[in-house]
C-alpha cells in the first residue's frame, strides 16, 4: 500500500488463487486486513513468473520458515541485479543462518546487496497511513537508498542503517521478548514486570547480538527499541497474543491454532537456545521461554527461575571488551 500511495504499480504473489482473485476484483484482503480498501494499483497473481517479471525490486516477506523454499521457487525467474529487498523477522532452523544469508545463498548474490526492512511496523496501522518509521538495512549504500525513496513518504518515514547483521538481528530477536512480555501479562503480573522484561530483555538480545556482529547502539534505534515496544505492548502483536494465551494456561497447538498467523517468536526461542551454547553467551529469559514452550514448564516456575537468579551488575549487558572494541 505505502509503494501504491508513492505511485509504484505493485504485483503481489500469493499461494492462493482465491486471495489473488480477492484482491484484483474486490480490492480487499479480508483475512489479513479486514475493512481496508487496497489500491487499484496492487494487482495479485498465484503464478510467480507473472507477479516478478519485469520489476525493478522485489519485496519477499515469508514466514522464516518458508523463507528458502520461496526464494527458490523465484529464482528462475528472477533477474540478476534486481533489488531484494525482505521484511521477515527469524533465523532459519536449523543451521541458524539470517535471512539474508539464505536469500543470497539462493539467488548467487552478495549478502550486503539484499535490504532488510525492518522496524516498529504492524501492517494494520501502516495500511491505515498512520504515522510510522523503519529501519532500511545493507552493506550497499547504493540499493538501501534505493529502497529508502521507494517507500518514503510523508506517513512513513524510512532511516537507513549500514548495520545489516545488527537490524536483521534485533528485528528476529525482539520477538522473543514480546512473547514473554504477553505471557507476562496474561499471568496478570502488571505494568513493573513488564518495564523488566522489556529493559532485561533488550540487554539479552543486545548482548548476543553483539556477540554475533551487531552494533550495540543498533539495538536502541527502530529495529531494537522501537520494534520492542511495539511487539512487547500491542494488541495487533502475533507474538504478545500468544504469549499472553500462554500465560493464561492454553497450550501451545491451542494457542497456534487460534492464532492462525505465524508467531515468529516461537521458533525463535528454539533458535535463540541454539544461538547461545553457540556464541556461548547467557540469554536466562530466552532459556526460561524455551523450557515453557518445548519441555512442559510450568510459566510461573520459571518466572521464580528469572527472579531468583544470582546478583548481577545492571551494566553486565555485554562482554566489556566487545564494548570496548566499539568505543575504540
Ligand atoms: N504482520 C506484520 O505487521 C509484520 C510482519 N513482519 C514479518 O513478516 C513475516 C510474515 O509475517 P506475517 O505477514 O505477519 O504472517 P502471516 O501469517 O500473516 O502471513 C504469512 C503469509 O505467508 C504465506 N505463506 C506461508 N508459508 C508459505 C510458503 N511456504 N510459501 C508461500 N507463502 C507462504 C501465508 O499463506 C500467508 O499469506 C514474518 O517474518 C513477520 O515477522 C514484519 C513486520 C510487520
Ligand atoms: O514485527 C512486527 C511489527 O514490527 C510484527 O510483530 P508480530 O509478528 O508480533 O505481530
Amino acid at each position: 500500500s505505502v509503494l501504491a500511495d508513492n505511485g509504484h504499480d505493485v504485483f503481489v504473489w500469493t499461494r492462493s488463487e482465491q486471495q489473488a482473485a480477492e484482491i484484483n476484483l474486490q480490492h480487499t484482503n479480508s483475512r489479513y486486513l479486514p475493512g481496508i480498501t487496497l489500491s487499484d494499483r496492487i494487482v495479485a497473481s498465484s503464478d510467480m513468473e507473472e507477479a516478478v517479471k519485469g520489476t525493478s525490486a522485489i519485496i519477499i516477506v515469508a514466514p522464516s520458515s518458508a523463507m528458502r523454499t520461496v526464494v527458490q521457487q523465484l529464482k528462475p525467474h528472477y533477474t540478476k541485479g534486481t533489488l531484494i529487498i525482505h521484511a521477515t523477522k527469524g533465523f532459519e532452523l536449523p543451521s541458524l543462518k539470517r535471512m539474508s544469508a539464505v536469500i543470497a545463498e539462493e539467488l548467487d548474490s552478495a549478502e550486503g546487496d539484499i535490504v532488510v526492512l525492518s522496524g516498529p511496523s504492524h501492517a494494520e496501522e501502516v495500511v491505515k497511513r498512520n504515522p510510522t518509521t523503519i529501519v532500511v538495512a545493507a552493506l550497499n549504500d547504493e540499493k538501501a537508498n534505493y529502497a529508502r525513496d521507494l517507500f518514503m513518504n510523508v506517513n512513513f518515514r524510512v532511516y537507513t542503517n549500514r548495520d545489516q547483521v545488527g537490524v536483521e538481528l534485533a528485528g528476529a530477536l525482539k520477538n522473543i521478548i514480546a512473547l514473554g512480555a504477553g505471557m507476562s501479562d496474561g499471568l496478570g503480573f502488571g505494568d513493573n514486570a513488564k518495564a523488566a522484561i522489556i529493559t532485561r530483555g533488550l540487554a539479552e538480545i543486545s548482548r548476543v547480538g553483539v556477540q554475533m556482529g551487531a552494533n550495540p547502539l543498533t539495538f536502541s534505534g527502530l529495529a531494537g527499541v522501537g520494534d520492542l515496544v511495539v511487539t512487547a505492548t500491542s494488541k495487533h502483536s502475533r507474538n504478545w497474543r500468544a504469549g499472553y494465551a500462554l500465560g493464561q494456561g492454553k497450550p501451545l497447538n491451542e494457542v497456534l491454532e487460534a492464532m492462525g498467523m505465524v508467531v515468529e517468536g516461537i521458533r525463535t526461542t528454539e533458535a535463540a537456545h541454539a544461538i547461545s551454547i553457540k556464541f556461548n553467551v547467557q540469554m536466562p529469559i530466552a532459556d526460561q521461554l524455551y523450557q515453557v514452550l518445548f519441555t512442559g514448564k510450568d510459566s510461573r516456575t520459571a518466572v521464580e527461575a528469572l527472579m531468583g537468579r544470582d546478583p548481577k551488575t545492571e551494566m553486565e549487558v555485554m562482554k566489556l571488551e566487545t564494548w570496548e572494541q566499539w568505543h575504540k
